[in-house]
C-alpha cells in the first residue's frame, strides 16, 4: 500500500502537559482518512503538527516517503478553524488574494472554482454566502496549488444536511482526482459516510487504525477503544 503521510511516534508537549503521546499513523494515498476522537482528544493538535502550525516535541512526519520539511507545505492544503475570508469581496477576489500569496496563477483560481462548482457565484459578496458556501470557499482556498493532501478539521461543523451532502460529494470528487483527504470529526456517522480509513485518537494516543466498510459498526469499535482507555487507568 502507498501512503501519502506517515507519523512515527509523534509527541507534543504544551505547557509541560503531554497532549500528543506517540502517535504513529498511516494515511493511504487517494483515500479519505477520518480522524475520530472525543472532544479534547488531540485531533486538532495532530492536524496542526501535520501542517506546520505547531512543532512536534519529538517524532517524525514522513510525506510521500520523505521527511517533513517546509517544502512539504506546498503539497498540503489546509482548512483548520475559520479560513481567512474577506466578506466584502467575491469568491473569485478572495481566491485571487490567496493565489497571489501562494504565487499560483489565475488559471489555477479558475480551475479550482470550476472543480468546486463555484464559478457561477459572480458578483455575490462572500458575506451573503450561506455557511456551506463559505466552507466550500475555505476548501477552494486549501486546494489552490493542487495539493496532494487536503486536511480538513471538523468541516461539517454548523452545516445543514444539504451542506453536509455537498461536502461529501466534494470529498468524493477530490479522491477521484487522486487527492487524499484527512478529515477530523467527533461525529461517527459522518466519518462512516465519507472515510475509507479511520484513526481513533483518545487522550492523545492513537487507539485504533484501520479500513472501514459500510457494514462495520464504527460505534462499537469506538466504544470498545474508549472503554479500553478508561480501564487502563484503573
Ligand atoms: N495551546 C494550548 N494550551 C494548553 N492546552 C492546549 C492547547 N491546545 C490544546 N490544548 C489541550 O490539548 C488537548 C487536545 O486539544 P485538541 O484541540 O487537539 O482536541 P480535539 O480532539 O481537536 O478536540 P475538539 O473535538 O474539542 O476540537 C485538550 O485537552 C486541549 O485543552
Amino acid at each position: 500500500m502507498d501512503y501519502v503521510l506517515e507519523t512515527r511516534g509523534l509527541e507534543k508537549k504544551i505547557k509541560n502537559e503531554n497532549i500528543i503521546k506517540g502517535i504513529s499513523l498511516k494515511v493511504p494515498k487517494g483515500e479519505t482518512y477520518g480522524l475520530l476522537g472525543p472532544n479534547g482528544a488531540g485531533k486538532s493538535t495532530t492536524m496542526k503538527l501535520l501542517c506546520g502550525l505547531l512543532k512536534a516535541s519529538s517524532g517524525e512526519i514522513i510525506f510521500d516517503g520523505k521527511k517533513w520539511s517546509k517544502d512539504t507545505l506546498n503539497k498540503i492544503g489546509v482548512l483548520i478553524e475559520n479560513p481567512a475570508i474577506y466578506g466584502n469581496l467575491t469568491a473569485r477576489e478572495n481566491m485571487k488574494i490567496h493565489a497571489c500569496m501562494l504565487g499560483v496563477s489565475e488559471s489555477e483560481v479558475k480551475r479550482v472554482l470550476t472543480l468546486l462548482k463555484m464559478d457561477k457565484t459572480g458578483k455575490k459578496k462572500v458575506s451573503n454566502f450561506s455557511l456551506g458556501m463559505k466552507q466550500r470557499l475555505g476548501i477552494a482556498i486549501a486546494l489552490l496549488g493542487n495539493p496532494s493532501l487536503v486536511i480538513l478539521d471538523e468541516p461539517t461543523n454548523g452545516l445543514d444536511p444539504i451542506g453536509i451532502q455537498e461536502l461529501r460529494d466534494l470529498i468524493k470528487r477530490l479522491n477521484e482526482s487522486g487527492i487524499t483527504v484527512l478529515v477530523s470529526s467527533h461525529n461517527l456517522a459522518e466519518i462512516q459516510h465519507i472515510a475509507s480509513y479511520v484513526g481513533i485518537i483518545i487522550n492523545g494516543k492513537l487507539k485504533y487504525e484501520g479500513k472501514v466498510n459500510n457494514n462495520d459498526n464504527l460505534e462499537n469499535i469506538f466504544m470498545n477503544v474508549t472503554r479500553e482507555e478508561e480501564y487502563s487507568y484503573v
